[in-house]
């Protein structure tokens, strides 16, 4: 059910869209959207909205880009690059493969490869504030607070601006377990980690997921030795577990990297690098008995991310969270409560809903925030969103886990037919001497469609976009296995895997 609609905004400045927020002219509002965080998915939202010739301010209360630009995707993904390199130029073996010889061993110098992620990180965020700047969207440097119905206080300035609709997406910061004390030096988040300010000789990384997984790929690579503190039985307990199984194989048994599995760390307290170490207690998950205490260089906190949603004014405008999360419904549309009625003109995208905590299903969410506010009904396809973590080599997925599609085709009454093919007969792989990993197709046989692909292999992040693809088109498993694959490229091993499918499905 939706709220009594408000009167419907017209903005001030011209406004060619055919839109449902400015073509009934009430009254008139300094935009037509406001949007309140200027992370990546704030900058979809806002250069769409634009594209539509919807007057647009984006309020930023940190730095444009927000996590991904500046403590996230992109730094991360500088420092995989440097610290991949010094992987593959420390392995001898395979490069003896190749007939290479590396003499003398090779080092490298930490302070240019922090200086490459920082460098790199501003000069998107500069591309992302020019391509605002190009559009005409208004970037008011301020934290935007919800006043009022279609109403945001600019804290910087203490001035109120009206607008038609507004987005809410200020994303996400680290979550810090109770018990941990964090200094960003010694123990630290991403935000900390990503500064890399010394090489610890030893770290151990409380939370085995996304990040912890990728920052264990960058210190091996530079020569730290990892201990893994998960509080789930298995690591890597939200990826699919064949795959997370392959990953301990391929990722973590044959590196420095060692784990404690089934504990929380209850208790950590920083240290002073090369002085003092940081103190780390863990306690049994469900016993909460003290297990044991390790003494270590540094101490990463992976342990999943919250919404940075408090002070916003959520409240006084009648919205309730959901620890922090906002609700929304699927076409991004705030309701007052978890299955509450919807708070008319105000939408909220990215991690602050914690639909998917990705960058591009924020940017995906954003663009379809502007589509709904435009009139044109629109819905994100979470199940058809790749994700990928960028380890050496990497693991993407789309859609459900195996153990989700043996829960839904049970549920629903739908047969799951499951095709694997592996990196190590496909040409492509074989010469880069990366013959290592796999690719599974889980689809309903019923009906052909693909319900699940997971990849663990060289190049994994760019191959599963085909898989995306076919899972948001609905395309059969006979449909792709007649598709044409280059040869020889990666993508073969997806060739044979929709080949192998076949004899199972009629479709
Ligand atoms: C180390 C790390 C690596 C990652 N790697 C990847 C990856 O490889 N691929 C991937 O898809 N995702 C990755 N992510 C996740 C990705 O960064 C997030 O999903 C993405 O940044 C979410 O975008 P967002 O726009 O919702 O929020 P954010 O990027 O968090 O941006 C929100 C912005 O809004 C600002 N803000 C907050 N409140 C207000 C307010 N009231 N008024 C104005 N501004 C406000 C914040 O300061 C921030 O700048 C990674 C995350 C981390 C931490
Ligand atoms: N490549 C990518 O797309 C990428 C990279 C990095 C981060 N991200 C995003 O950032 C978000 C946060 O990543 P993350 O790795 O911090 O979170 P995560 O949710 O992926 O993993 C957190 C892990 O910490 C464990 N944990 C939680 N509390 C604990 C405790 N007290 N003691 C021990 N273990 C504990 C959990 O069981 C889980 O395994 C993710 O949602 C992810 O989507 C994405």
């Amino acid at each position: 059910s939706v709220l009594p609609a408000l009167p419907l905004h017209s903005s001030s400045a011209s406004s060619s869209a055919s839109s449902s927020a400015s073509s009934s002219a009430l009254f008139a509002v300094d935009f037509d959207v406001a949007i309140l965080g200027c992370g990546v998915g704030g900058h979809a939202a806002a250069l769409h909205a634009s594209s539509q010739g919807l007057s647009c301010a984006v309020f930023t209360a940190a730095d444009v880009g927000g996590t991904c630009v500046n403590r996230g995707c992109v730094p991360s993904k500088a420092l995989l690059a440097a610290s991949g390199r010094v992987r593959d130029m420390q392995d001898a073996d395979h490069l003896g493969m190749f007939g290479i010889k590396v003499e003398g061993g090779v080092t490298y110098e930490r302070e240019k490869i922090a200086k490459h992620a920082r460098d790199l990180a501003n000069n998107v965020k500069g591309n992302l504030e020019n391509s605002l700047k190009a559009k005409g969207v208004e970037l008011i440097h301020g934290r935007g607070v919800l006043k009022g119905e279609g109403e945001v206080l600019d804290e910087a300035s203490g001035r109120t601006y009206t607008a038609g609709s507004i987005i809410l997406a200020p994303g996400s910061v680290p979550f810090v377990p109770p018990g941990v004390t964090v200094d960003e030096k010694t123990v630290y988040t991403s935000d900390g980690a990503l500064n890399l300010d010394f090489v610890p000789e030893w770290v151990a990384i409380i939370g085995s997921g996304y990040i912890g997984l990728e920052f264990s790929d960058v210190y091996t690579a530079l020569g730290s030795e990892v201990t893994f503190i998960e509080a789930l039985p298995n690591l890597m307990p939200t990826f699919d577990r064949e795959i997370a199984k392959q990953a301990e194989r391929m990722l973590i048994r044959p590196r420095a990297i060692d784990s404690r599995l089934g504990v929380f760390a209850s208790e950590v307290t920083p240290g002073i690098p090369g002085k003092k170490p940081c103190t780390v207690k863990m306690i049994d998950a469900k016993t909460k008995e003290h297990v044991e205490t390790l003494e270590v260089d540094a101490v990463m906190v992976a342990t999943g991310r919250v919404p940075n949603t408090n002070n916003m004014g959520l409240e006084d405008v009648g919205i309730t969270t959901n620890r922090g999360f906002v609700p929304v419904n699927e076409n991004m549309q705030v309701l007052t409560e978890e299955g509450g009625d919807v708070v008319p003109d105000v939408y909220c995208i990215g991690d602050a809903n914690g639909k998917m905590m990705l960058a591009h299903a924020a940017s995906a969410q954003g663009i379809s925030a502007v589509e709904n506010i435009v009139g044109r009904t629109h819905a994100v396809e979470h199940e058809a969103i790749p994700a990928a973590c960028f380890t050496h080599p990497e693991i993407a997925m789309v859609g459900l886990t195996e153990e989700q599609a043996v829960e839904r085709s049970g549920k629903e009454g739908w047969k799951l037919g499951k095709s694997q093919a592996s990196f190590k007969a496909n040409s492509k792989a074989l010469a880069e001497g990366e013959g290592a990993g796999i690719a599974k197709v889980l689809f309903n046989e019923d009906t052909g469609k693909v319900v699940g692909v997971h990849i663990i292999g060289i190049h994994a992040a760019d191959l599963i976009q085909e898989c995306a693809n076919a899972v948001a088109c609905g395309t059969t498993v006979k449909e792709l296995s007649m598709l044409v694959h280059t040869h020889p490229t990666l993508c073969e091993v997806l060739d044979e895997a929709f080949k192998g499918a076949v004899g199972m499905s009629a479709h």
